[in-house]
Formats: C-alpha cells, sequence, structure tokens
C-alpha cells in the first residue's frame, strides 16, 4: 500500500494528530485542553529541564559517551535558496520566515492544504519552530560546517561516535550538504580533509588492524593484510579509470595541492574540485590529540535501497548493478547491530577517502523524480572508523576505536505524485523507513519524558535504517540531525509535516544506553534467576576478557537453550506476575462497581421513597376531598328524604283520617259521594307525585353532572388511579341501578296516570284494583332494586374502607388501626365495625393524625336493610290498596335508608 507523504516519519497531520505534535508547547500554555485554537503553534523542545541521566560507560573499545548523556540532541535547520525557475514560476510566497537564530516561523500560502485545514479551524495557519540552530539560504558550505560537524570531527578523535543525518522533503538540499556541489564541497569533504588534516604525522603505518562487527577490532594476518590491499588498490584504481574515461576535471581535496581527475554520473562528479578555505588549512586542531597515539582511519559505504542493504564499495567488476550482492544485518555478541561482510578500506588520507566515496556514489542509486532531476532513491551511510593505536603496547592492539557516520537519507515525498511504478515503489519504502524513524525518536522521546511510566518498546527493528542506527539512539553516540527545506510554496504542506517531524527530534537528549537484546540474554545465564540489571550487563561489557569477536550465532549451542530456559523461566515468571497483577486489577474494578452498584442502590431508594411519599399525599388529598363531597351530599340528601317522608307521612295520616271518617259519616249504600272524593283525592296525589316525579328527574339530571364532575375530579393518574378506579366502577354500577330505578318510577308514573284514567272514567272498582295491584307490584321491585342498591353501596363503602386501610398501610400506621369506619351501614351485625362500638374509632386522639376516618362520620348508624325488610313482611300482609296507603303512613323515626328517591338526586 502506499503512504501518503502526510506523515512520512510518524508525525501526524493536522487533521490527525494535532494534539500530538502540540503536546509539549500546550502544557507550556496551560495544559492540553485547548479551549481555542491558538492562532499560532509553536513547536519547541520541550524538556526544559533537562533530566540528569547516569550515562553508563560503553563497551570497552569505545571511550566513554557519559559527556552527551545529559546532552539534547543537535537539530539544525538549513533553508536552501530558490532556484530561478522556482522563482519564476511563483514558488517565493513568504511561507518561510527566519524570526531569529532559532527560531523559524512557517506561514501556509493559501493554496495549501493546511490554510485549508485552518480555514475549517482544525489548524492553525501559522507554526513557529525551534532548532538549535537556523541557517538560511545565504549560508555557504563553509560555515554551515562551522557550526555543525567540525565539533565532531574532535569528539570521533577523542574516542567518541557521532552520527550525523539529514531529512527532509526531497529536492530540499540533503544531498547538498552532505556532499556538495561543484566547488561547494560538503560536510563529508570538508570532514575528511578536516580529520586527515589533524592527523597529520599521526597515522598508523600498518594494515594489520581492521575494524570488524560492531566496533572491534580485529588483527588481520599477513595474507589479509595483502587481500586488504589489493582490495583498496583496485577501489582507487576503479576511481582512476573512470576519471580517465570521463569529462576530464580537477579534484583537489585542499591539501598540499593533491589532485585527481574524474567524471561521474552523480552530483558528486562535479565535486571535483574541493577548495576549502584558507582558514580552515590554517589550525590543524590536532593538538589536543594524545600524545603518542596512532590512528588508523576505515571508511565503508553503503545503501539502504528498497529495505535492501547494499555494499557500495564492493569492487567485484563482475557485479552489475541489478545482481548486486545484498548484505544481511547482524548482531554482535552484545546485541549490537553491524552490517555483516561489510567493506571496510583503510583510507590514508583525504583524498583516498574522496575518491572511495566517488566510487561508491557511483554505484549508489539515483533516478530522476517530478521533483529532482538527481534525486537519491536510497539511504546512503557512510561510515568512518578511528582506531587509536598505542604503537608501544603489545602487538600494537588497538586500545580504543570510535566512529562517525553521515547519513544522507532519501527525501520524503508524495507517493501519489510517482508516475513510474518502481518510483512509487521507492517513494513507498522510503517513506517506511522515515516513518519508523518517526516512530522510533517519538517512543524515545516518550521513554525519556514519562520516566514514572511503563518504557514505550522502541521499533528499532522495524526497518533497516533504524537498526544500523540504533547505537547511536541508545547511548553509544551521540546523533546531530540536519532537516533541510525547500522554502517551495508548492511542497509547503510536506515541508511543514518534516518541521513536525524534527521538532519531536528536538525534545531527545542523548540517553543512557540500553540493555541490548544479546547482553540480556548474558546477563540471564550469569543470573538465571532472571534479575538480570543494568549493571550486571554493564559488568559484562567492562569484562573484556569476555567479549570475544563474533555474533549471536557464535554463542555455542548448550549457552543458547540455558539461555531459552531461562528466557521460558523467565516469560513464566512474568506471566505470572501478570497474573497476580491482572487479579488485584479485576479485584480492584469488582469492589468499585460494587461501591458504585450500592451507591446507586441508596439513590435509587431514596428516589422511590419521595416518590412514594408524594403520591401518597397527592392521593390522601384526594380522598380527603371525595371524603368531603360525600359527606356534603350525603348530609343534603338525608335531609331532603327526611323532609319527604315526613311529608308524604302527613299526606298518608290525612288520607287515611279522611278515609276512616268517609264511612262513619256516609251510608253504606250511598257509595257515590265517597267514591268521588276519594277519586279526586286520588287525582290530587297524583298530581303531586307527578310533581314529584318531575323536580326529581331535574333533580337526578343534575346530580349526574355534578357526579361526573366529581368523578373526573377523583381521577387519580398512574398507580392511584388503580385504587379509585373499583369505586368508580361500584358508582357507574349504582349509577346504572339508578337509572333502572327512574325507569321503574317512569313505569310506575305510567301507571298511576292509567289508575287516575280508570277513576276519571268511573270504569268500575274492578280496574281501579288492577291498577293499584299493578302499583303495589311496582313498588315490591322498586324495594327490590333498592336492596340491589343498598348492596351496591354497601360494596362501594367495603372497598372505600379497603382502600383507606391499604393508605393506612402505606403510610406506616399501626396496624391496630380501627378499620371500621367505612363499615356498610346495611351490613347486619357490623354495628361496631362502623364506629358504634367501643373500639379504637371512637378514640380519636388514638389515630394517626393525618389519617382520618371518613366514612365512619360520614354514615350514622342505622339498618336501613332490616328496617325494610321488617316493614316489606308486614307489607306483604297487606291488600294493594292498604298497601298503598300503609307506604304512605310516616316512618316512626327519620331513617337514612337509602331509597331510589334518595339517590336520584345523586345520580
Ligand atoms: N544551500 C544550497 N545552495 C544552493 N543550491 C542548493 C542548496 N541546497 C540545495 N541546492 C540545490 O538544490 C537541488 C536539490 O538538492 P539535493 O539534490 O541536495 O536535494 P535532496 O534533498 O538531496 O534531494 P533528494 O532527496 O531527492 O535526493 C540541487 O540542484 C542542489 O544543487
Amino acid at each position: 500500500m502506499a503512504l501518503s507523504l502526510s506523515s512520512p516519519c510518524g508525525c501526524p497531520s493536522d487533521e490527525e494528530e494535532e494534539m500530538a505534535v502540540f503536546e509539549s508547547t500546550a502544557a507550556e500554555h496551560g495544559g492540553l485542553a485547548r479551549p481555542r485554537l491558538p492562532e499560532i503553534s509553536v513547536i519547541s523542545p520541550g524538556l526544559d529541564t533537562r533530566p540528569s541521566i547516569t550515562g553508563p560507560k560503553v563497551a570497552v573499545k569505545s571511550q566513554s559517551c557519559d559527556q552527551g548523556a545529559t546532552e539534547r540532541v543537535k537539530v539544525f535547520l538549513r533553508i536552501r535558496p530558490l532556484t530561478d525557475t522556482e522563482r519564476s514560476r511563483g514558488e517565493e510566497q513568504g511561507c518561510v520566515a527566519i524570526q531569529d537564530e532559532e527560531t523559524l516561523l512557517l506561514k501556509a500560502p493559501n493554496d495549501s492544504q493546511n490554510m485549508r485545514a485552518a480555514e475549517r479551524g482544525i489548524t492553525p495557519s501559522i507554526h513557529k519552530f525551534s532548532f538549535t540552530k537556523i541557517f538560511g539560504p545565504e549560508t555557504a558550505q563553509q560555515q554551515f560546517y562551522e557550526s555543525t560537524m567540525k565539533v565532531m570531527i574532535n569528539d570521533v578523535l577523542r574516542g567518541e561516535n557521532r552520527l550525523l543525518y539529514t531529512y527532509g522533503v526531497t529536492n530540499s538540499g540533503k544531498t547538498y550538504t552532505i556532499q556538495g556541489s561543484g566547488r561547494e564541497a560538503g560536510l563529508l569533504p570538508r570532514a575528511l580533509v578536516s580529520l586527515f588534516r589533524k592527523l597529520q604525522g599521526r597515522l598508523y603505518g600498518g594494515m594489520n588492524l581492521k575494524p570488524v562487527l560492531y566496533q572491534d577490532v580485529r588483527q588481520l594476518s599477513a595474507n589479509e593484510v595483502k587481500a586488504e590491499e589489493i582490495r583498496r588498490n583496485s577501489l582507487l584504481k576503479e576511481d582512476g579509470n573512470s576519471r580517465c574515461t570521463g569529462t576530464t576535471t580537477i579534484w583537489d581535496s585542499g591539501i598540499g595541492g593533491l589532485s585527481a581527475t574524474t567524471t561521474f554520473g552523480t552530483q558528486l562528479e562535479d565535486t571535483d574540485s574541493v577548495c576549502l578555505e584558507p582558514d580552515s588549512l590554517s589550525h590543524s586542531g590536532g593538538e589536543d590529540l594524545e600524545e603518542g597515539v596512532q590512528f588508523s582511519i576505515w571508511v565503508s559505504f553503503y545503501e539502504i535501497y528498497n529495505e535492501f542493504l547494499y555494499d557500495l564499495l564492493d569492487a567485484s567488476p563482475s557485479l552489475q548493478p541489478r545482481k548486486r550482492v545484498t548484505l544481511r544485518l547482524s548482531d554482535d555478541k552484545q546485541g549490537n547491530p553491524y552490517v555483516k561482510d561489510l567493506t571496510w578500506i583503510q583510507i590514508r588520507s583525504a583524498e583516498e577517502a574522496w575518491r572511495i566515496l566517488r566510487v561508491g556514489r557511483r554505484n549508489q542509486s539515483f533516478a530522476s523524480t517530478h521533483l529532482n532531476q538527481n534525486s537519491s532513491r536510497s539511504h546512503s551511510i557512510f561510515s568512518l572508523r578511528v582506531l587509536r593505536v598505542h604503537p608501544g603496547a603489545n602487538s600494537g592492539q588497538a586500545m580504543h576505536i570510535s566512529e562517525l557516520t553521515v547519513c544522507d537519507l532519501a527525501g520524503s515525498e508524495r507517493c501519489k505524485d510517482q508516475r513510474n511504478g518502481e518510483r512509487m515503489k521507492e517513494a513507498n519504502n522510503i517513506n517506511t523507513s522515515l516513518l519508523t524513524l518517526g516512530r522510533c525518536i517519538a517512543a524515545l522521546r516518550h521513554n525519556q519524558s514519562n520516566k514514572s511510566r511503563p518504557p514505550q518498546v522502541v521499533p528499532f527493528r522495524d526497518s533497516k535504517l533504524t537498526r544500523v542506527l540504533q547505537g547511536f539512539f541508545c547511548g553509544r553516540g551521540t546523533s546531530t540531525m540536519v532537516v533541510n527545506i525547500n522554502p517551495c510554496a508548492s511542497i509547503y504542506d510536506e515541508t511543514l509535516q518534516a518541521l513536525k517531524f524534527s521538532a519531536i527530534a528536538t525534545q531527545l537528549v542523548h540517553g543512557p544506553s540500553t540493555k541490548t537484546r544479546v547482553a540480556y540474554i548474558l546477563s540471564l545465564l550469569r543470573d538465571p534467576t532472571g534479575n538480570g540489571n543494568d549493571s550486571t550487563v554493564m559488568e559484562e561489557e567492562e569484562d573484556e576478557s569476555d567479549v570475544d569477536d563474533g555474533d549471536i550465532t557464535m554463542l555455542d549451542t548448550k549457552a543458547l537453550l540455558q539461555a531459552i530456559d531461562v528466557l521460558k523461566r523467565e516469560v513464566q515468571r512474568q506471566r505470572e506476575e501478570k497474573e497476580v497483577l491482572e487479579a488485584n486489577v479485576r479485584e480492584q474494578v469488582v469492589s468499585e462497581m460494587m461501591e458504585v452498584i450500592s451507591r446507586m442502590q441508596d439513590g435509587f431508594s431514596e428516589t422511590l421513597d419521595a416518590e412514594r411519599a408524594l403520591i401518597e399525599e397527592r392521593y390522601e388529598d384526594k380522598i380527603n376531598s371525595l371524603q368531603k363531597h360525600l359527606k356534603k351530599f350525603y348530609t343534603q340528601e338525608l335531609k331532603e328524604r327526611d323532609q319527604e317522608i315526613e311529608a308524604l307521612s302527613a299526606a298518608l295520616e290525612e288520607k287515611k283520617k279522611a278515609n276512616e271518617a268517609a264511612p262513619m259519616t256516609a251510608p253504606s249504600g250511598d257509595s257515590e259521594g265517597p267514591r268521588r272524593s276519594q277519586r279526586v283525592s286520588t287525582q290530587n296525589e297524583l298530581g303531586r307525585l307527578r310533581t314529584e316525579l318531575d323536580q326529581c328527574r331535574t333533580e337526578l339530571c343534575t346530580k349526574t353532572q355534578e357526579v361526573t364532575k366529581l368523578k373526573m375530579q377523583l381521577e387519580v393518574p398512574g398507580s392511584a388511579g388503580t385504587l379509585t378506579s373499583a369505586a368508580d366502577r361500584k358508582l357507574e354500577e349504582g349509577q346504572r341501578n339508578l337509572r333502572q330505578l327512574r325507569l321503574n318510577l317512569q313505569r310506575l308514573g305510567v301507571d298511576l296516570q292509567s289508575g287516575e284514567r280508570a277513576c276519571c272514567r268511573n270504569t268500575g272498582g274492578e280496574r281501579l284494583r288492577h291498577a293499584l295491584t299493578a302499583a303495589d307490584e311496582t313498588l315490591a321491585k322498586q324495594g327490590q332494586i333498592l336492596m340491589e342498591l343498598q348492596n351496591d353501596l354497601m360494596l362501594v363503602k367495603a372497598d372505600l374502607r379497603r382502600k383507606a386501610q391499604t393508605l393506612a398501610q402505606t403510610q406506616s400506621l399501626p396496624p391496630q388501626l380501627p378499620p371500621s369506619g367505612f363499615a356498610a351501614p346495611s351490613m347486619p351485625g357490623s354495628c361496631k365495625r362502623r364506629g358504634c362500638g367501643a373500639g379504637a374509632p371512637s378514640d380519636p386522639e388514638n389515630r394517626p393524625p393525618q389519617k382520618r376516618q371518613f366514612f365512619q362520620s360520614l354514615f350514622p348508624s342505622r339498618t336501613p336493610t332490616r328496617k325494610y325488610n321488617t316493614r316489606a313482611a308486614e307489607d306483604a300482609n297487606l291488600t294493594p290498596s292498604s298497601r298503598i296507603l300503609r307506604s304512605r303512613q310516616p316512618s316512626p323515626p327519620p331513617s337514612p335508608v337509602v331509597t331510589p328517591r334518595n339517590l336520584r338526586g345523586k345520580y
């Protein structure tokens, strides 16, 4: 899959991970949370307080790197000038501005992605970066060399390891910086010249000491020395041949007028004449070298192309470019990576070094891309090893070895811009390795700045590039980064990403040596308990006698098997540790969850109690309201009924008296007079009854409306509604019964009318008797209905009583709360329960204050059903006419029997 250039080096794009890049600086501006996007992003070295890292000593054959252990990694920025073509294309839009020696401002041009993102408010359009030092377009090569690499030569001669690598977008001037162009020699030729100038008269004459593996030295036999000589000469000869066959130009090393002719197909071809400024030749600077020590200089040159390593100094004539042998990466006994079978050539002058370098450059992979006619398609790594030889020592033993590595990284670029498939593949691989480099640097920065947290794995092994450079990032030397940028507006976005990458590098400090893989295995072998620590490793490293030449494959099988056993045990131990840790974590999580659940439970209980209290209060209000209305209603009804009864009784009495008086005053044969008067009185009575009936109907209508209203008021939402629904049902039932009763009354009216008509037409006593009998039957039916209605009412009351009890229980009333307040008045033997007894209800003070018994006060003790039944039984023995008369007799005590007339008023 082709990678886009948007983040070729692990740097997040603006849209993706702006926060990650801002992390260090955002904290300086008040924390990670960005309430508002700043207009300018400031990206600068974030490790203000330098951690005190005690640098461990490096392997015995290199000198200590402690000096650089707490130093911040140097990151230099170089801005190349615009070419005339670029100017004519309008690339100069002022998007790169140097604020001061260390600060750079990037302003997004209008047509850049960054500007578009800025317009959407995702990212700022201006970015500020800080570097160790910034070099503008006018900076000369010599000036740049003096400020960057010169000091590194001294360090290497003192026995330290140094890495310088260039990073940048393609066509940004990396190769120009490293190698130079034409007469503008780059850092590397200048470094070589400087080095050999310092070593004038101090070079070791022999070739019997050769660097091998990571940083070891091997003494060569005479035959091996001869072979080395042949190889070296053939390379130099190859360079000479190339010069003879091509354009002849003068190459001047700048030392003593040494010159050569050369022709190459690369940028280096133009650098035939390395003219160094006189002031750089004036002082050698070699006076600080240790007295008596001689130096042997060896160089190697290889490239990483499409994740394969190729030796650029392999002089074998049979090897064609497409059939080049790939080199293998191995680890030495300490786990340090080295390129196996890499060619190392001893050089005795800067001129030789330069010639060797040119041979290598000719083998390097270049291609023409849309941005650069001569673009490096690989990462080229030129290494120079300095062997410090004490001639007085036994057999000329090299006591120290140090290394200078100069790495010209391939430029990051957009894969999609490559039209050629091969170029796209190259770009993909370049971006992948740069991405890994970025991840490594980010992980190192994370580990350095978050010491309390578990360290991140630094993915050195994810690419060849990071693997070969690993030592310089892990304390076996220091690294210096040169960031090259091209101020063209058209590649602004790529430049921004490159600068973000370098911003992370500026936050790095040179770390101590890490425990390497083999060293770790060795420490385990020494300490099978798996408790090997750094000191063990360092002891191992310092014990020179134990460090034999060889890589990990040179460990014998027994030792390796033993190491595997130890590692297995270690894995097992760590697994158990992790399991215990996991169990603890689970336990903590569970206990915290339980706490949360119990807190939630308490909360819910409180809410439930509050809800319950609220509903009870609301329901109580409803009950009180109902109680009030019912009380009022029944009081009124009882009053009216008593009045009616009284009126009816008086009328009946009157009638009775009149009837009794009639036989006494009139002779038995003359029946016409009394019959007429009786008829008249019946007619009057019927008229009155009719009027009453009409009144009753009107009243019934009114009451029905009232009841409907009351019912609506009594409607209780939710669960409280279910409590009243039963009462409602009962009331509806009573209403139905009353309707039935009204019908019956109507029928009675009709009967009475027919009786009246019968009387008026004087059709005879027989018909009147029939009418009266029918009226008797209707009254009997009414009595029946009345009974049913009373029963219904009783049920309603009983139901209400139950509800009151339920309410009382809900409100946690004492269990002895008198339940009899709502006893139905018609229930036989229920007088006590209706509140007439001496029970608790008779003592209002013993009742809970909020629970009032309302039906007890509402219905006084009475037994209407019994009375009615008694009276009905008496009526059964009477004739129909006497039953009518009897029905009009006043009842002795005013009884609150609920009659259809009473209920008619209600419904
Ligand atoms: N500081 C400078 N002064 C003058 N010219 C420069 C400078 N830097 C770069 N150039 C010119 O810019 C062009 C591109 O430079 P160079 O080839 O070094 O880029 P690069 O980054 O190595 O590209 P790539 O990654 O594709 O190899 C060359 O022609 C080079 O001469």
